[in-house]
């Protein structure tokens, strides 16, 4: 039988041949498909954000082909009253601080050299999206592998809701869960918003 260091070690390579497999089927989206899906998922995430009061929203500045929500937040958010902010890593394998941003701030890079505001007020987010590398039934989901949304989320307090946002491509049937992994409140795709089950 194996031992938990090599149950954990397999754990490891199977996630990380997943980043890698799923990284790549999304870099590979024709540019008429990802935009037909992203047109979708806007339209998912109106539908589940429009009912709500206006809050305090967290997303991702988009790299490696992830969905983009500054048209979102651009035409439909930043005009009903939400804030819109950012994550922001200052030091590795930290949990991360979000700060405001707005379409005409300065931008900068973060220690990963993602862009994220160069200047603006911390905030603590009502909603966060998060992208999704690859995602399961239960919620659970894969990034880049720095466990920084993990870190974070075990320290918001209050915990806002959290949003999954990814394509289709990303689902699988088990990302493998560790203790650490967080589960998701929603994900959202081209398919739809769906609700977890667990
Ligand atoms: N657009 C976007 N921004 C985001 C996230 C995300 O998923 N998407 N994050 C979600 O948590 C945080 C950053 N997460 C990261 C997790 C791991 C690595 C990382 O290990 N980078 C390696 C190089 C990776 C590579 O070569 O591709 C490194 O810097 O050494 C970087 C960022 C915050 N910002
Ligand atoms: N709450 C936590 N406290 C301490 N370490 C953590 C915590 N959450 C995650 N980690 C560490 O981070 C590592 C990477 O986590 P994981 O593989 O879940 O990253 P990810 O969710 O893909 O990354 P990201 O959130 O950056 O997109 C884990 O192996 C674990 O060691």
């Amino acid at each position: 039988m194996a031992t938990p260091t090599e149950n954990s070690g397999q754990n490891a390579s199977f996630r990380a041949r997943l980043r890698r497999e799923r990284i790549a089927l999304r870099e590979g989206m024709a540019p008429e498909a990802r935009a037909q899906a992203s047109a979708v998922i806007e339209a998912h995430l109106k539908e589940l954000l429009l009912p709500r009061l206006p809050g305090v929203i967290a997303f991702c500045w988009p790299i490696r082909s992830e969905f983009d929500a500054r048209s979102l937040l651009r035409h439909f958010l930043l005009d009903r009253g939400w804030t819109a902010c950012i994550p922001v890593v200052e030091q590795v394998d930290r949990p991360m601080v979000f700060r405001v941003w707005s379409p005409d701030g300065a931008m900068a890079r973060d220690v990963h050299g993602i862009p994220i505001p160069a200047a603006g007020p911390c905030c603590h987010p009502d909603v966060i999206l998060l992208p999704l590398v690859a995602f399961d039934g239960r919620g659970y989901r894969l990034g880049y592998g720095g466990g920084y949304f993990d870190r974070t989320l075990a320290v918001l307090n209050p915990r806002p809701w959290t949003i999954g946002v990814g394509y289709e491509l990303g689902r699988v049937d088990t990302i493998r869960p560790e203790p650490h992994d967080v589960p998701l409140d929603f994900c959202v795709t081209e398919a739809g918003v769906s609700t977890p089950n667990r």
